[in-house]
């Protein structure tokens, strides 16, 4: 297993990265990101990210992202955000040019510039009123979107009553999206363009600072509810880092670009 790593994070939402290990590695990544993810006797962060380079052309990166419990996201914006960042940083990849990430499988495209980092997500079918929960003694209705991975968007009035660790863990567990469980959001209008966002992410298990993924499930929930207009979005979360979202200039419909800033913090060598 390779002992360098780096601790990084996009918006809040913390990784330790990995890149380029030796094309022999054997390292089970799963196990090692639940021992290095753990904020107690690890590194601590919400999830483990590898990244190396493959061999197509144009400039592709493979990029995988185990979260802290060892489950596989399946997409993982911040986590790409923060990969890009890396290709850019070590690799030279010059900025404002289009970078190929792929994740479990999905081409995304990144793009690093001064001061945000951006990549594209999926935008699937949104499945409107898949389960219903209690927030604050009222019955709240949640709609569901895949953005690479799953995601419900509940649409509340005040993000900050709501005790979202508490209601977060009920509703990734609801017999509506069994077995896989989802991610679960909670959004509020700010104003014109504005959200307000918190998530319970599955796999952390935990209410994370920010979430890409998540940020692009909100915008297309509130877009479809006419909360926003089709166009960009600012997304603030729990960081204070807030996110922006605008529809793909190719795709407006099927995906969207995700972008804000990536802090690298440390590098560190394992013991
Ligand atoms: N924080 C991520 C989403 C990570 C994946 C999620 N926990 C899952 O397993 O579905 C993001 O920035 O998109």
């Amino acid at each position: 297993m390779p002992t360098r790593f780096r601790k990084i994070h996009g918006a809040g939402n913390d990784f330790i990265l990995f890149t380029n290990p030796e094309p022999r590695d054997v390292t089970a990544w799963a196990k090692e990101a639940e021992r290095l993810c753990a904020r107690r006797t690890g590194v601590g962060a919400d999830g483990l990210v590898v990244s190396r380079i493959n061999d197509k052309r144009p400039t592709e990166y493979d990029v995988s992202c185990f979260n802290a419990d060892g489950s596989v996201a399946t997409m993982c914006g911040n986590a790409l955000r923060c990969a890009a960042w890396a290709v850019h940083h070590d690799d030279g990849f010059p900025a404002k040019r289009r970078l190929r990430l792929r994740m479990a499988g999905v081409v995304h495209e990144a793009c690093v510039d001064p001061a945000s980092v951006w990549i594209t997500a999926e935008v699937n079918a949104i499945r409107p009123r898949v389960l219903q929960a209690l927030i604050n003694g009222r019955p709240t209705w949640f709609d569901s979107v895949h953005t690479g991975t799953e995601h419900v968007v509940a649409v509340v009035s005040d993000v900050d009553a709501i005790a979202t660790e508490v209601v977060g863990r009920v509703v990734r567990h609801h017999e509506n999206v069994a077995p896989v469980g989802t991610n679960v959001n909670f959004v509020q209008r700010l104003g014109s363009q504005a959200l307000k966002i918190r998530t319970y992410e599955r796999g952390v298990e935990a209410e994370t600072l920010s979430c890409g993924s998540g940020a692009v499930a909100a915008v297309a929930i509130a877009t479809l509810r006419g909360l926003v207009g089709k166009r960009e979005v600012t997304v603030h979360n729990q960081a204070g880092d807030p996110l922006t979202v605008r529809p793909h200039e190719d795709q407006p419909n099927r995906a969207a670009w995700v972008g804000g800033p990536v802090t690298h913090t440390f590098e560190g060598v394992l013991a």
